[in-house]
């Protein structure tokens, strides 16, 4: 079967029509988190997701979020809430949606904790920092047991480098935000996304 794809960091309603036509399995939207030049509001994410096919599933991505934004996450009409940072025992009881827990290099070895968490459905293998376009040396991946949960490979991926993160790494799905935008940092690029789709399905 051939990896799925999932566009990260969506800021407006032409990102969810690229990102549809170009064939990309999942979207995500950065909320609660103002830090980050793609953080959206609620409403935002919702005129986003109106404008996606419904054949691309959702995700909110968030980081330590509080049991109040995960109720909110939770009425906003995204399929998937993917967590960096902690997950408070109180955020993780107010989670009804799936949860992709994310890790950033730095806390992998707290994958065992997640591992029978009934709510946790995948996870996120990122770069030490957020949404940086940076990479990570994939050999930290070697040792960890597949487990049926779906097992994503983000951080610093590109339409350059991708095909050869599926052929390394052997990823349920593969993530990208700061790859696939424009040279200027801001905004998604069309033809980048549809090169990045192409290529990790090429392998
Ligand atoms: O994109 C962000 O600003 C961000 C903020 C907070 C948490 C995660 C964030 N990004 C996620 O990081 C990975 C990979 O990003 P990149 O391709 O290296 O830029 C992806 O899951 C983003 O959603």
């Amino acid at each position: 079967m051939s990896v799925k794809v999932k566009i990260c960091g969506l800021t407006s309603v032409e990102d969810a029509k690229n990102v549809s036509e170009a064939g990309a399995e999942f979207a995500g939207m950065v909320v609660f988190f103002p830090k980050s030049k793609r953080n959206i509001s609620l409403e935002k994410a919702a005129e986003i997701m109106a404008a996606l096919s419904d054949n691309v599933k959702t995700c909110a991505v968030t980081v330590s979020p509080s049991k109040e934004q995960v109720r909110q996450i939770n009425d906003a009409g995204f399929d998937y809430i993917q967590i960096h940072g902690r997950i408070d025992d109180d955020a993780y009881s107010a989670a009804e949606l799936p949860i992709i827990k994310a890790f950033n290099v730095t806390d992998i070895a707290e994958l065992d904790r997640y591992k029978s968490s009934e709510k946790v459905c995948g996870y996120v293998f990122d770069a030490a920092e957020y949404g940086s376009g940076k990479s990570f040396d994939w050999s930290l991946l070697d040792s960890i047991k597949r487990d049926g949960r779906m097992f994503i490979l983000a951080g610093g991926l590109s339409p350059e480098n991708v095909s050869e993160a599926v052929r390394r790494v052997h990823p349920d799905c593969v993530d990208v935000s700061s790859g696939v935008e424009n040279d200027s940092g801001s905004g998604k690029n069309r033809q980048k996304i549809f090169s990045f789709v192409e290529n990790a399905r090429s392998v």
